[in-house]
């Protein structure tokens, strides 16, 4: 393998048209943070570069639905996602974003350099145009049915069922996202890619050169190469984004996947004037993380970008995960399936490392995985306070309890210390290796056992039984307990680093480098540690319940929102309804019938008597919760009995998509007897 002198980590760029989830943090940021705080502590020279990508579509309808402009939407939102990752200690070096006026200059040099030197081909073509909006309708601007597998909701660029990428004029029944109206067919001139030219070098460079890509990663650039590469379009007719910089290019913008990538490298120049060295010295190792989606651009797409552009160097991995998704359910901004950040810290204030810990043990590394709350609270209580917080907190108090916190002398080894020392020192090589290859769930199954080789030691020395007999003895214990303490403040470091600075607080140590992993001297016997408090706290029933309650809410909401309305029935004459005799009435009696789920039997005041009638409503409504209620009763439906009890007319109800029941009820207190016509 290659020694490079510096590493450039990029994470892909949250699109600000919505906050960020547990998708993006475990997908992305989370594995990203880890790589950067690794080599950190190794003292390597490492920069990491994050920023929001505020062009495209999908932010200008979003601006019109709401009333306002793209870049208030942006401004919203990059906020917001800033602020989360930083809440969650994601350590970038810059967090940028995309309309900022260094990106807009560098994205428009480096379009100007490839068209000065010739690697785009100008086409005219025809393409969809909304004469009552009045533009052109690229990407998310129009839908239709996919020509590859029939989703009706394609997009002008891609359909998100299939994964293809498309052309608006491949799709079938094109509609207007705008108006709905008409579209005609219109020349324009566009600058395309030519990326069937890069094909044989791609297929050399990825297929041949980096087959130790994640099998996900190299798959899904096979079955692109082995696809065939077309010419892509990398300009749009919008006026959101960076101005294409040619003559007589009005009104026309970089395509946001030409755009968003670039701002890595207008990040970097952000935050050091001396970019180039990460961007164009073959010295540099570049690591792209991103989620799955984004493979063919990072791969693919703005490799060939960086290749025609001749002067920067290209990614060496390309370490994509997979899908992270919500209790068996893909999550999804759009219907708020998700667990936003933001929300989490409201409900879990200081939890940042859990919610880290249990998205790397379950990160969706090899395929889609799934977050469930259950998993969630079980990863917290049997894993992080059982093991890790139950080791430590006893190592510390004990540690308090024998020598008021002064570190005691390792005396006397037996073999079983001889023995735990020599697996402490192997940790190192194999979560060194876990992390160098990207298998960031190993890693942290590395560092969990070494928790539970500290806790197993702990239980078999039992200091609290020796100390009766043997004080010498404990000495020596407790003295290894501190060391493999310390030695979690190291092995965690990337992966909890709040959790690890509240450790070193109560080993009153400063910050310890990764290859002191394995030192069993870290802390030298007469150093007094402070007292500890609790390093994780138990997640109790309740506060999941409340978790799993709030997105069967958000399911329901979603069921409603989407039902199907039912179609309107066969016209009848008003003579047909005049037969029906419906009044408002008040309900002065309930009660449940016997032995019946849904019934109840309510005594009502139709203001023409005082009758009984047997309503299904039980499920919905409480019998003291309907007494004086007024209701719209049909009066002179046929008597019928059920369950014994004569039924004299029916309450009407009005049924909700999810089924659910709701009294018609006049909006003002009428006479009874008043008639509904
Ligand atoms: N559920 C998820 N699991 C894993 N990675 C994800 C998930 N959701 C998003 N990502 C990744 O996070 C990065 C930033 O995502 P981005 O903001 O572009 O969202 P997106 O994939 O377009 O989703 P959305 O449709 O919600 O906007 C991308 O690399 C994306 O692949
Ligand atoms: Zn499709």
């Amino acid at each position: 393998m290659k020694d490079f002198k510096r590493t450039l980590i990029t994470s892909a760029l949250p699109y600000a048209n919505g906050p960020v989830h547990i998708g993006h943090l475990a997908g992305v940021y989370v594995p990203a943070d880890i790589y950067a705080r690794y080599l950190r502590m190794q003292g390597q020279d490492v920069l990491f570069i994050g920023g929001s990508d505020e062009h495209g579509v999908p932010i200008t309808l979003k601006a019109k639905n709401e009333g306002v402009t793209p870049q208030d939407i942006v401004d919203k939102y990059h906020n917001i996602i800033k602020k989360a990752f930083s809440d969650f200690g994601i350590s970038f070096d810059v967090y940028s974003r995309t309309t900022s006026k260094t990106h807009k200059e560098t994205a428009s040099e480096f379009f100007k350099k490839l068209y000065e030197d010739g690697k785009f081909v100008e086409k005219t073509t025809e393409q969809y145009y909304d004469k009552e909006a009045n533009q052109f309708l690229a990407d998310r601007y129009i839908i239709g049915t996919c020509p590859k597998c029939s989703n009706e909701k394609a997009y002008g660029d891609q359909c998100e069922s299939c994964g293809s990428s498309l052309n608006a004029t491949d799709l079938i029944n094109p509609k207007s996202v705008l108006s709905g109206g008409d579209l005609e067919l219109k020349e324009t001139t566009h600058w395309y890619l030519p990326l069937d030219q890069y094909e044989p070098w791609l297929k050399e460079w990825i297929l041949e050169e980096h087959k130790e890509w994640k099998p996900n990663v190299y798959g899904q650039c096979k079955s692109w190469l082995d696809g065939g590469l077309h010419p892509r379009a990398v300009t749009r007719d919008l006026d959101w984004g960076v101005p294409v910089p040619v003559e007589g290019a009005d009104g026309k913008v970089l395509y946001v996947w030409f755009d968003a990538p670039i701002g890595y490298i207008s990040a970097t120049k952000e935050c050091t004037p001396d970019w180039e060295k990460y961007w164009k010295d073959e010295d540099t190792k570049m690591v792209h993380f991103i989620g799955k989606d984004n493979i063919v651009f990072h791969c693919i797409i703005f490799p060939s970008m960086l290749k025609a552009e001749g002067s920067y160097i290209l990614p060496e991995n390309v370490p994509s995960n997979e899908f992270l998704n919500l209790e068996g359910d893909k999550i999804s901004t759009s219907r708020n399936w998700a667990v936003w950040l933001h929300e989490y810290l409201e409900d879990f204030p200081g939890k940042e490392d859990v919610l880290k810990y249990v998205l790397t043990a379950n990160a969706p590394e090899t395929k889609d995985n799934d977050f469930t709350w259950k998993d969630f609270q079980a990863r917290n209580n049997n894993e992080l306070v059982a093991v890790f917080g139950n080791f430590v907190n006893r190592a510390m108090v004990l540690t308090q309890k024998y020598y008021n916190g002064v570190v005691p002398a390792l005396g006397e080894r037996t073999d079983f210390d001889n023995e735990v020392i020599g697996l402490m020192k192997g940790f190192r090589a194999k979560i060194d290796k876990s992390i160098e290859n990207y298998r960031f769930r190993e890693a942290l199954k590395e560092a969990m056992e070494l928790a539970r080789l500290g806790n197993k030691y702990l239980a078999d020395s039992e200091p609290w039984k020796v100390v009766k007999t043997d004080e010498k003895r404990v000495e020596t214990i407790m003295n290894i307990c501190i060391q493999i303490t310390a030695n979690l403040t190291i092995a965690f470091e990337p992966f909890m680093p709040k959790t690890t600075e509240k450790l070193r607080g109560f080993l009153n140590i400063s910050p310890l480098q990764w290859n002191q992993l394995g030192d069993m001297e870290l802390i030298s016997a007469g150093h007094v540690v402070n007292k500890p408090e609790l390093l994780f706290e138990k997640i109790e029933d309740v506060a999941i319940q409340k978790q799993v309650d709030k997105l069967l809410e958000t399911k329901k909401a979603n069921e409603i929102a989407q039902a199907e309305i039912s179609p309107v029935k066969e016209n009848i004459q008003f003579d047909d309804f005049t037969k029906m005799d419906i009044r408002i009435g008040t309900i002065v009696e309930a009660t449940k019938v016997a032995k019946t789920k849904k019934l109840l039997k309510l005594t009502v005041d139709t203001g023409i008597d005082t009758r009984t009638v047997v309503s299904g409503i039980a499920e919905y409504y409480k019998p003291e919760d309907v007494v004086g209620k007024q209701v719209s009763i049909l009066v002179n439906l046929a008597p019928k009995t059920l369950k014994g009890i004569e039924s004299q007319g029916m309450i009407l109800m009005a049924e909700n998509a999810d089924g659910t029941l709701s009294f018609v009820s006049p909006d003002a207190t009428l006479k009874n007897g008043s008639e509904i016509r």
